[in-house]
């Protein structure tokens, strides 16, 4: 994948000053486009239930500015028909990808390993790497990777920038970081508790120190990312001193069909006694446990609705998925020592009340209270739920991968220092 410099750029054009990002999930993909100068939405997508029979693309253009959702229905086999169907998209609303506006193309990448610490232009030894991650991270890298070989082959002169999700969590101290097994098979396997959704983490816990009016190195917060995946994490004055994810995306709390934690002994169990071979059990835990494994649904929306009706299988999964929930935030209490905000983000923790209030429940003697009224507002802004009096704040951060990817897009490129065109080294020329 070797990329010619582009030899387009007018002397004395504007520096291009648009940023395409890419949140490629296991079956979905979100997208952005953003203007860098005042940091304006120029459009938001999201495509669903990709690989399904039917998929879903739902496209903004100027979200908050009066844009009016399209949403289309019909097949989308990949997350390369998933993204040219996106450029089909932007290409309609005059903002295609062929726009010398656009500086770069940021991509989530969920697997970073060791290696990646820091956003990276990507070149054809990065992709290596990254392909190499693949074992790690199964559900995810995949689509990261076409993400960015279908981007790179829409536009061939444009830099695609990596931004990982492990990266903030680089900084745990190796007591948090590492799993208490035989450290030379460790070693020579990078087996390690690596930790995801760093990004939103990384966010969410600096906002939620601007909400509390304090600089980010005085606040010790507690993250609850709750989407169809979910993390927790224990961030004391900006770095990340441990998270419940691990070696791959399928440690620590309950999910929408992953399992979280369990005793791993469960596995060879399932192999010697149920005869199970390693990718069914793979499968098990990855796609049909979590909520979906215990109610049949992994949509909260969904469990509440039928919690609310008296549903016995759907109560006990809601149950489960608030006991851990719990566990994680007394454990990252301990860690913490002082915590002076638990804060919940992501699908489930920004939009379901229920949760935040189970969760915060009964906990009152180590510090965090929910105020009912502060908590049933639906809003999009950071925002406190928790009352004046309460020692630990509760607050909802909406989380905003894209955004805070886009800004690392940018500053990276802009550091790169070349003119229009030539923002940033070649695929396969760059020395990462
Ligand atoms: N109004 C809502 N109430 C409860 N849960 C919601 C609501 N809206 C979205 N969700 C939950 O959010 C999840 C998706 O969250 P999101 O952060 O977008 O996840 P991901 O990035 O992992 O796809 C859905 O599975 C759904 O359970
Ligand atoms: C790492 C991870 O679990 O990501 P997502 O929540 O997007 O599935
Ligand atoms: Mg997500």
């Amino acid at each position: 994948m070797t990329t010619p410099i582009s030899e387009g750029a007018p002397s004395g054009a504007v520096r291009p000053h648009r940023v395409l990002v890419l949140n490629s999930g296991s079956s979905s993909v979100k997208y952005q486009l953003l203007d860098m100068h005042g940091h304006a939405r120029l459009a938001t997508g999201l495509i669903e239930r990709i690989g399904e029979k039917t998929s879903r693309l739902t496209h903004t253009p100027r979200p908050g500015d009066g844009g009016e959702p399209r949403t289309r229905s019909g097949p989308i086999a990949d997350h390369d028909e998933a993204l040219k169907a996106a450029a089909g998209e932007l290409a309609a609303d005059g903002l295609g990808l062929d726009s010398p506006e656009l500086a770069a193309i940021g991509h989530r990448v969920v697997h970073g390993g060791l290696r990646f610490t820091e956003p990276t232009v990507v070149t054809d030894e990065v992709l290596t790497e990254i392909e190499r991650l693949v074992p790690l991270a199964p559900l995810h890298n995949p689509a990261n990777i076409t993400g960015i070989r279908t981007a790179h082959g829409l536009r061939p002169d444009l830099p695609q920038v990596a931004v990982f999700d492990t990266a903030f969590h680089t900084t745990m101290p190796e007591s948090a970081a590492r799993y208490a097994i035989d450290a030379d098979t460790a070693d020579a396997h990078r087996i390690r508790r690596y930790g995801f959704h760093g990004t939103s983490h990384a966010y969410v816990s600096r906002r939620t120190a601007e909400l509390l009016g304090r600089p980010p190195e005085d606040v010790n917060v507690i993250v609850l990312h709750l989407g169809n995946g979910a993390s927790a994490s224990a961030v004391a004055g900006g770095r990340c001193v441990d998270t419940s994810m691990g070696l791959t995306p399928l440690e620590g709390l309950v999910m929408g069909t992953r399992s979280g934690d369990i005793d791993p002994a469960v596995i060879f169990h399932l192999k010697r006694v149920a005869g199970m071979s390693t990718d069914e059990i793979d499968v098990l835990l990855n796609r049909r446990s979590g909520l979906v494994g215990l109610c049949g649904d992994n949509d909260m929306r969904e469990i509440r609705r039928r919690v609310d009706e008296g549903d016995e299988r759907a109560a006990l999964a809601f149950d489960i998925y608030i006991h851990r929930l719990k566990k994680y935030i007394g454990a990252y209490a301990a860690v913490l020592g002082r915590v002076d905000a638990v804060v919940f983000t992501a699908g489930v923790g920004e939009n379901s009340a229920p949760v935040r209030e189970a969760a915060i429940a009964g906990l009152a003697e180590l510090g965090p209270v929910v105020d009912g009224d502060l908590n049933a507002v639906r809003s999009r802004e950071p925002r406190l739920i928790s009352p004046d009096h309460a020692r630990v704040a509760v607050a909802v951060v909406p989380t905003d991968e894209e955004l805070e990817i886009a800004e690392q897009t940018f500053a990276l490129v802009g550091r790169s220092g070349t003119p229009s065109g030539q923002a940033g080294p070649p695929l396969g020329q760059a020395d990462n």
